[in-house]
């Protein structure tokens, strides 16, 4: 068994509303981060304020660390999650084959959806930074409930036969985050960029951005130090903080 990580707390519910929800009801009386996994959601979200269909038996946790950065480096913890969560699964399937990251943060299996991270926070004295996080471990919602144009969702037993239960994810993915968090800490967001974009879906090939505002279409050319989205556009390069990525 993974060895849990040192100075994480952790605190598993049979039954919440939401991990996030959770970690905000819980966030200021806390004096270190504290993953909190939940065997059961009733009311989960997802990015974007859409609804997370959460059946049981799939993953939904969240970490919360009290969080005093500014909220650009504070949201890198997006990436940082990423990574955990690739290194997780690589070690429950055996191999990285089929396994991709998609900007900002979803995890990709055999091209469909398999992971998805959901970052909140609340700034002042008491701030905290809570990362959500969802996997498709036994059963993937209908490839109907997902907006068009997006990936189809796919879940882990289906796609490789692998049967883990969310506490051994768990377990798994904490230790990942640590190992990645400690990276951050010691050398800056330049090593996990590196290992995030060897690991990139799409990268040199053309994608759509959705905004909520617009939508940008060009060649996915890389994450700039602070993690946007550079795609390079017959009008120049453009930087984007936080969009929905489609591929042609
Ligand atoms: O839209 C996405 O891709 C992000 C999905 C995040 C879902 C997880 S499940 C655990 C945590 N609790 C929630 O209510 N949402 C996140």
């Amino acid at each position: 068994m993974t060895d849990w990580p040192e100075g994480y707390g952790r605190r598993v519910l049979d039954e919440v509303d939401s991990t996030n929800a959770e970690a905000a009801r819980i966030a200021a009386g806390l004096a270190g981060p504290e993953w909190i996994l939940a065997l059961r959601q009733t009311a989960a979200r997802g990015r974007r304020g859409r609804p997370w269909v959460n059946p049981e038996g799939n993953f939904a946790a969240t970490l919360v660390m009290p969080m005093s950065e500014p909220p650009d480096h504070a949201a890198l913890r997006s990436f940082v999650a990423a990574l955990a969560l690739y290194d997780a699964l690589e070690a429950v399937i055996g191999t990285r084959a089929g396994l991709s990251l998609k900007w900002p943060n979803d995890v990709l299996l055999n091209g469909g959806k398999l992971a998805g991270i959901l970052l909140e926070s609340a700034g002042g004295p008491r701030g905290w930074l809570a990362i959500g996080v969802g996997v498709n471990l036994l059963a993937a919602p209908d490839a109907a409930q997902v907006e068009p144009g997006a990936v189809p969702p796919v879940s882990l037993l289906v796609e490789t036969g692998v049967r883990v239960t969310p506490e051994r994810f768990l377990d798994a993915l904490a230790a990942s985050f640590a190992r990645h968090e400690t990276t951050l800490a010691t050398y800056g967001f330049d090593p996990l960029r590196r290992l995030w974009l060897d690991r990139a879906a799409r990268l040199g090939e053309g994608v759509t951005a959705r905004t909520l505002r617009d939508s940008v279409s060009g060649v996915f050319e890389t994450v700039d130090a602070s993690g946007q989205l550079v795609l390079k556009t017959p009008k120049g390069r453009v930087s984007i903080a936080a969009a929905d990525i489609f591929f042609e």
